[in-house]
């Protein structure tokens, strides 16, 4: 069987895509680090577009479509498991009641009914002698998410998805803007389509800006002497929600914490809850303590989610659902299944395509307009026809138009690097971490001196001798970059450089720190000697690039390694990025014509007399050579061929 569809990540969001892919027809497979883990089973369950006030438009209408879809999608489920004693999900359309500790000045909320006192303590008796009054929603509700989630991986097999659970997938290979594999810790996976669907750890594959959000929970059980349920609907106060289940449990959550994945519940995070939720229904005080637990919401930096395309034609992105992720479920799994099936976009989509986080990188602009073409002074209105198309620089699934790198070491003054920069054109900067941190000569001022808003940051290993030197200053890059606000940069350029005459970069020193940092979550672009067998090697591993030198660092002698450089870019799946020692726009422009897809280039800029006037000749020659590859070069002949035409012409 093909996958078809292959989905990494297997919380709700996966399972739900998966089962609603199936049913129309796909062959799929779930890869899944590890099912429990899944922020999926930690959630309270809440079905609250309007309990939560949300105040994003499209945000409010796509928790109320997902909503409206609860009944018919349980409905469903129920019935793909019908006989397996396990088709409740536990969703009930039970309301939501916010009760407030201070009268509001405005109660003409046309979604929410205003209750009084007296009406709130009919509605809900026992609550707290300090609820002044309180927001009747009663479209809200709930459902048993763990409940639900076993019901969905049943139906998920009973329908034959392949749901394979302890794989991680190190790192998502990608050729020529499409997805050409997955590397998991069982080796490589195929299909023809990928969905991203791995919730708080999403971040560890792409650079997308998904950060985990941790919540503490705990639940209560309702004392065996009350024959009725005491609540029968959701209570939902400041920063409290008390969540009843018909089981007689009682989902009290939850902290909202930023402390990465910190486990286990605190004593202090344990208080909060006890406290707020005892206030709001004080009988809670005596009900046996049944269980704790903590989660990790996928939350997004405007806390929406992030669905729809990627950069590469054959990936698509679920993640980023904070919150209000159980919620979503129904409408992301139909909304993706409609993207991924039909190539259906819904409108609502646009509003959570992941660009809306992008300083760098565009989707619709094609890479080669972005220097100007020289003109000889006319400005010829058709030269824009001219211009081949070409798809945007793609690695680690972050896309650039540029495909000039430039570094930061060797200028004469800031100044001169801040204008080299601009003039090059380029939306990456390697930096040397270990220079940066010791303020090094040259160094100092550097990390500020650049927009990084702008300008996506290579934090470079510069100055490390073996592969665990290597390591330990990728981890320092990653928090350089964060620190200067790239929160989701997971970028590093691997140099294991042991040797300082020749600075040769180390093979094995190379190999053994690209396997580690693949596994940490980063994006590796290696540094190596233009060895086909080791950037075969490194692509295996998992590494987003490779970065073969044309000459020694800083030599500027030009392309030495014409020969294996071309076998490289022949068998990569990976861009490739020629690396050092070109010297020369002559240079750039053959490395480009040869297909590389990119360059990194320092010295020849930071040492020429006017470096912002080379940078702007870097990038001219490196559109020009990428322009010229996509022409197609005319082929060679051993002899000459006359321009002008043989036929027609006058015999003596
Ligand atoms: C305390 C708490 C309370 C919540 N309450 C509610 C609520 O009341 N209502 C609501 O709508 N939402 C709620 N949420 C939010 C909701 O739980 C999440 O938005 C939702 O579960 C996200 O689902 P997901 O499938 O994207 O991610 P997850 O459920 O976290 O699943 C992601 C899966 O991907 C796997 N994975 C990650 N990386 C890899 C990899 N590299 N390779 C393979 N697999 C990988 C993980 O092991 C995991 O199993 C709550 C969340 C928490 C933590
Ligand atoms: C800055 C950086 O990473 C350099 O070490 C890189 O290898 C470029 O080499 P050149 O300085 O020869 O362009």
């Amino acid at each position: 069987m093909t996958n078809d569809v292959l989905i990494i990540g297997g919380g709700i969001i996966g399972l739900a895509c998966g089962v609603e892919l199936r049913l129309r027809g796909a062959n799929v497979t779930v890869l899944c680090r590890d099912f429990t883990a899944a922020a999926s089973h930690a959630a309270a369950g809440m079905l609250a577009p309007d309990a939560e006030n949300i105040p994003n438009e499209a945000m409010l209408d796509l928790c109320r479509r997902s909503r409206n879809l609860y009944l018919d999608w349980t409905q469903k489920l129920a019935e793909l498991t019908t006989g397996k004693d396990l088709n409740n999900t536990g969703y009930w359309s039970c309301g939501i009641l916010a009760p407030v500790y201070q009268q509001p000045k405005d109660t003409g909320d046309k979604t929410a009914y205003w209750l009084d006192q007296d009406a709130i303590n009919q509605y809900q008796p026992g609550l707290g002698a300090d609820v002044v009054g309180g927001w009747w929603y009663p479209e809200d509700g709930q459902v048993d998410n763990r409940a639900l989630i076993k019901v969905l991986r049943t139906a998920a097999d009973s329908l034959g998805v392949v749901f394979q659970d302890g794989i991680t997938v190190a790192a998502i290979s990608q050729q020529q803007g499409k997805v050409i594999g997955v590397q998991t810790n069982t080796g490589l996976f195929r299909a023809d389509h990928y969905l991203l669907t791995a919730g708080a750890w999403v971040n560890q594959l792409l650079p997308l800006p998904v950060r985990p959000r941790k919540g503490q929970m705990l639940s209560l059980r309702v004392p065996d002497f009350l024959t009725e349920l005491p609540l029968t609907r959701v209570l939902f106060g400041e920063n409290i929600y008390i969540v009843p289940r018909r089981n007689r449990s009682i989902i009290i959550g939850a902290t909202s914490e930023d402390v990465g994945f910190t486990a286990d519940n605190t004593p202090g995070g344990i208080q909060n809850l006890l406290q707020s939720a005892i206030r709001l229904y004080p009988q809670l005080e005596n009900y046996p303590i049944q269980e704790l637990w903590w989660g990790f919401r996928p939350a997004t930096p405007d806390e929406l989610p992030i669905l729809g395309h990627s950069d590469c034609d054959n990936l698509t992105f679920a993640t980023g659902h904070h919150r209000n992720g159980i919620l979503l479920a129904p409408i992301t799994a139909t909304l993706i299944a409609d993207l991924i099936c039909e190539q259906k976009a819904d409108p609502l989509l646009a509003n959570f395509h992941y660009s809306r986080f992008s300083t760098v990188s565009s989707t619709t602009t094609p890479m080669l307009i972005h220097a100007t073409p020289a003109t000889n002074g006319h400005r010829n209105p058709e030269i824009s026809d001219l211009i081949v198309p070409d798809s945007p620089l793609i690695i680690a699934g972050k896309s650039f138009k540029s495909r000039l790198m430039t570094g930061t070491g060797k200028y004469r003054n800031i100044q001169e690097m801040q204008q080299s920069v601009t003039a090059s054109g380029c939306q990456i900067v390697t930096v040397a971490v270990r220079r940066v941190q010791t303020n090094a000569p040259g160094h100092e001022g550097l990390a500020e001196a650049l927009d990084w808003s702008k300008i996506w940051m290579l934090p470079n290993t510069a100055g490390c001798q073996t592969a665990e030197e290597a390591i330990r200053v990728a981890r320092l890059g990653r928090e350089m970059a964060k620190l200067l606000g790239q929160e989701d940069n997971n970028f590093v350029k691997l140099e294991v450089i042991p040797d300082a005459k020749y600075l040769l970069p180390d093979p094995i020193g190379t190999l053994q720190a690209a396997e580690q940092l693949v596994k940490e979550g980063f994006a590796v672009l290696p540094y190596i000697n233009a060895d086909p067998m080791l950037a075969k090697r490194l692509e295996e591993v998992g590494c987003a690039t490779v970065m073969p030198l044309a000459a020694p660092i800083g030599s500027g002698q030009g392309l030495k390694t014409t020969a294996n450089i071309q076998i490289i870019i022949e068998n990569a799946n990976i861009p490739v990025v020629v690396d050092a020692g070109i010297g020369a726009p002559s240079e750039a422009a053959e490395a480009m014509e040869l297909g590389a897809d990119a360059l990194l280039i320092n010295s020849a800029i930071a040492l020429a007399e006017n470096a912002p006037a080379m940078a702007y000749a870097m990038n001219l020659a490196t559109v020009a050579g990428r322009m010229a590859y996509l022409a197609g070069r005319m082929p060679m002949k051993n002899y000459a061929s006359a321009s002008s035409p043989l036929t027609g012409t006058i015999t003596g």
